[in-house]
């Protein structure tokens, strides 16, 4: 096993485990990406897969944001994709600048199927994000934790056959509705990479994680149950029992299935540690639903960063408070940030949630039974 540095701060991993928090940690989905200029110029130089095949670069792009906002992201996230899962699986799929993943051959009819990587080894295939996250949490030297994640097989079907983002995904829905065992097949096949790519990035050094069901709200909660959910739930448990089979610790696991309101009772029901919600969701309504069994997080609009200061205070204030107790809370926002957004509004957000974080938790703070005092005594 790798020996990493001690960390120095551990608020999520209490957040995603039920312990008492000082204040809400915060990260932000996609906080390396397009919106920061060092990440452009990186890209400048760099394709965007090459960054993340090559550790050193993938490391220094998953640092930027924690350089940039020196101690106020409470989390690393690798730089990666969720695209990568259907290359180990032997499809091709490139970045087009400004137009985002393109699958030059996307999977058409079920004899496709055939074309696709009868094993994959994740060792093999996907050894360089490993790599990447050691590296980075080495790099990190215990600052925050690092975040390991996959895209959930229903998402990750859906751009195989797609052949890149869609706004109506009816050529997956059309596999679904006309092809049912095959796609059980694929989401099967989909599932058994994401199980050993998970227990992978674990064993290399992630100290939490996050499963991507960015397309989960295109379907009905009948559909949902039927070609997503129970691949989730295998996901959660097969990860979990491999690294105790292992001998491992545990790590929080996270599911963000956005759309996908009407499964939060489901999903807090299915082996993962915390929820992630997208922003049509009223946290009063999630907390009524799922009752403390699970860490909620979550849940600004993105497109909130571009409201200007005083209304990104205002909806932080408003949300935090919303969000209750600020325990079994992660604050994040509710998707991924926009390449638009000012990295000057995400600092003031940032700094935002730390101050009305702290306020919110001066008079003391309760997880279920335990009450914690801020100040000693
Ligand atoms: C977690 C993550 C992802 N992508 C990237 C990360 C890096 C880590 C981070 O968050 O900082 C880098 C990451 N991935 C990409 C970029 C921009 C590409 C570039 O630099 O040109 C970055 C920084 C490219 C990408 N990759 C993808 C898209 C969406 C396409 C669409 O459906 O319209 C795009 C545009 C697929 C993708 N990729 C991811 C998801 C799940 C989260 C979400 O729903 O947003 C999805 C759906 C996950």
């Amino acid at each position: 096993m790798n020996a990493f540095p001690p960390l120095k701060n551990d608020l999520i991993l209490r957040a995603a485990t039920g312990q008492p928090t000082e204040r809400a940690p915060v990260w932000i989905m996609r906080q390396a990406g397009r919106y920061l200029p060092e990440f452009r110029k990186e890209r400048e130089e760099h394709d965007f897969f090459t960054i993340c095949r090559t550790p050193e670069l993938a490391t220094r792009v998953t640092l930027q944001p924690i350089n940039r906002y020196d101690g106020l992201l409470d989390a690393a996230i690798i730089f990666s994709d969720i695209l990568v899962v259907p290359q180990a699986l032997g499809m091709v799929v490139e970045m087009l600048p400004g137009k985002g993943p393109n699958f030059p051959e996307p999977l058409v009819l079920p004899e496709d199927l055939m074309k696709l990587k009868e094993v994959v080894d994740v060792y093999e295939e996907l050894g360089y994000v490993f790599d990447a996250i050691t590296m980075t949490r080495k790099a990190l030297e215990g600052r925050v934790p690092l975040f390991g994640f996959i895209g959930a097989p229903w998402t990750l079907m859906a751009y195989m056959i797609e052949g890149g983002g869609s706004t109506s995904l009816s050529k997956a829905k059309t596999w679904l509705f006309k092809y049912p065992a095959d796609s059980h097949k694929l989401l099967q096949k989909i599932t058994d990479v994401a199980v050993d790519f998970l227990v992978g990035q674990i064993k290399a050094g992630a100290q939490i994680v996050q499963v991507f069901e960015s397309w989960g709200g295109e379907l009905s909660p009948h559909d949902f149950n039927t070609f997503s959910l129970p691949y989730l739930k295998q996901i959660a448990q097969r990860v979990k029992k491999q690294l105790l089979q292992d001998g491992l610790s545990l790590v929080p696991m996270t599911i963000f299935a956005k759309g996908s309101w009407y499964a939060i009772e489901s999903l807090s029901e299915s082996g993962y540690d915390t929820i992630s919600l997208d922003w049509t969701v009223d946290p009063a309504y999630a907390k009524s639903i799922t009752k403390g069994r699970v860490t909620l997080q979550g849940n600004m609009d993105p497109s909130m960063l571009n409201g200007g200061d005083d209304a990104i205070r205002a909806t932080v204030r408003q949300m935090l408070t919303a969000f209750g107790t600020n325990q079994r809370y992660i604050v994040n926002l509710g998707h991924g940030i926009l390449p638009t957004i000012d990295p000057e509004a995400t600092r003031v957000f940032l700094e935002t949630v730390h101050s009305v974080g702290l306020e919110l938790n001066k008079n003391g703070y309760k997880v279920e039974e335990s009450i914690c005092k801020n100040n000693a005594g």
